[in-house]
């Protein structure tokens, strides 16, 4: 039954060191995973800021591989288990429920792309969260269009339910404009710096400056059980097609030229230059808008109102029983001990007290719709408390 949980190996503590020229303290797993084992854990150093992670292949060699993604924060201990062998399931004890479960993604299409790109062993982090929430919105369309309007009312109109993935950018702000708010307003600089860091979704140059969505403005939404929105223009569009982030692609036209003409002058926010700056990007955007295969729907703003009962409508809000709602996370309570082990696309994780057959918890954790990843969260993670009256001894019994 069910494929082999990660296992501890004792020869292995104590080689790490020897091996890797650091001294490895702190408890350590490892995962086999063809003819390699993924040791996990430990660090080489006490005020290390993560848990560390080492690769030993078959002719006996240790690898310390790059390390991407947000990392985990050393833990006492930990167990884990190997995922449809691209990924790794990592436990980590006496943490929240949205802290606890951590993948570490060692073959996936980003780790592999990742390779080809740095060179060497490379390994990334995803921090998995319970729950799910709707895909991602993705509002694009030329400058002064009536995104951000759009946008604004149905934020308004369903607080709960939606939230403004909050860009970078390195234009100054507007009056009534606040930082963090409608922007994170950034120097070149560092938004450059955080670009290199792998932190971005997307990001493109705009109308003479730099914008981009950062993978922490998108995830954040989510945490929140709410589903994101992005107002970017269309090459950020492009970008986020093409990333990992399954999202629905909106692309929204003015009525004419004209019309956009007059709404972006009548904004009052840009200079005579660069509203012709906005208004020579625009021919472009409109071609590249109906690029086959980039946006799902396309809307024409014409009357406001009209506009945003067809956006309603396609988002499936129109109707008395909205369609498109988000199912809120579970929450686990996970104790110090347990055990580990896989059965299908479900982890078994044991908390019982031997000495009390009666208090014993399994907690069910259905891997089988698992989305995003490194360099964000993997979501879509459930989890539900078998009793041990349903497992039956082992509580296996009831998932075969
Ligand atoms: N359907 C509409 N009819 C008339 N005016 C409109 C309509 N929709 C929006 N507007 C007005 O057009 C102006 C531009 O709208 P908005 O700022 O929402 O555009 P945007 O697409 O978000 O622009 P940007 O990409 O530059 O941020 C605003 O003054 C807004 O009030
Ligand atoms: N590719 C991205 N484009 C973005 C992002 N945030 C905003 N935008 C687009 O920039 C223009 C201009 O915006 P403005 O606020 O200066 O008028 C507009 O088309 C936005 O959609 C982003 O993160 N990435």
């Amino acid at each position: 039954m069910g494929e082999a949980p990660a296992f501890v190996s004792d020869d292995l503590f104590g080689k790490v060191p020897n091996e890797i020229g650091v001294k490895v303290i702190g408890h350590q797993t490892a995962t086999s995973v063809g003819d390699r084992t993924y040791v996990i854990g430990g660090t080489d150093d006490e005020s290390s800021s993560t848990i560390g992670v080492w690769i030993l292949d078959k002719s006996n060699k240790w690898t310390t591989p790059s390390v991407l993604g947000m990392l985990p924060k050393p833990a006492e201990g930990h167990s884990a288990v190997l995922v449809n062998e691209d990924r790794i399931l990592v436990v980590i004890e006496n943490n929240s429920s949205n802290n606890c479960f951590w993948f570490l993604e060692i073959d996936t299409p980003f780790v592999r792309e990742q390779k080809q790109k740095l060179g060497g062993e490379v390994v990334a982090w995803s921090r998995g969260v319970l729950g799910d929430v709707g895909k991602p919105i993705v509002i694009s369309g030329p400058s002064g269009v009536g995104k951000g309007t759009l946008i604004s009312k149905l934020m308004k109109e369903f607080r709960s339910m939606f939230g403004f993935s909050v860009s970078h950018t390195t234009r100054g702000p507007r009056e009534k404009e606040q930082d963090g708010v409608h922007y994170h307003f950034s120097e070149r600089s560092i938004m450059e710096k955080a670009i290199t860091d792998m932190k971005f979704l997307e990001f493109a140059s705009v109308h003479g400056n730099l914008y981009g969505t950062s993978v922490e403005a998108v995830e954040v939404v989510a945490d929140a059980g709410k589903r994101c929105i992005l107002d970017i223009d269309v090459q950020g569009a492009r970008s986020v097609r093409a990333s990992p982030l399954e999202a629905i692609f909106i692309f929204v036209c003015p009525p004419s030229f004209e019309e956009l003409e007059k709404r972006l002058r009548a904004r009052g926010t840009e200079t005579e230059e660069q509203v012709q700056k906005r208004l020579r990007n625009a021919r472009t955007e409109l071609d590249q808008g109906k690029s086959p295969g980039l946006f799902d729907h396309v809307l024409i703003n014409d009357d406001l109102e009209g506009c945003y009962a067809r956006l309603k409508e396609l988002l499936g809000l129109d109707k008395d029983g909205i369609s498109l709602h988000t199912t809120l996370p579970e929450s686990v309570d996970l104790p110090r001990v347990h055990s580990i082990s896989k059965c299908g696309q479900r982890v078994l994780i044991n908390c019982g007290q031997e000495l009390d057959a009666s208090s014993n918890k399994t907690f069910v954790l259905d891997l089988s719709s698992l989305k995003g990843g490194a360099l964000g969260r993997t979501r879509g993670l459930h989890v539900h408390v078998m009793k041990s009256s349903e497992a039956g001894t082992n509580g296996i019994t009831m998932l075969l």
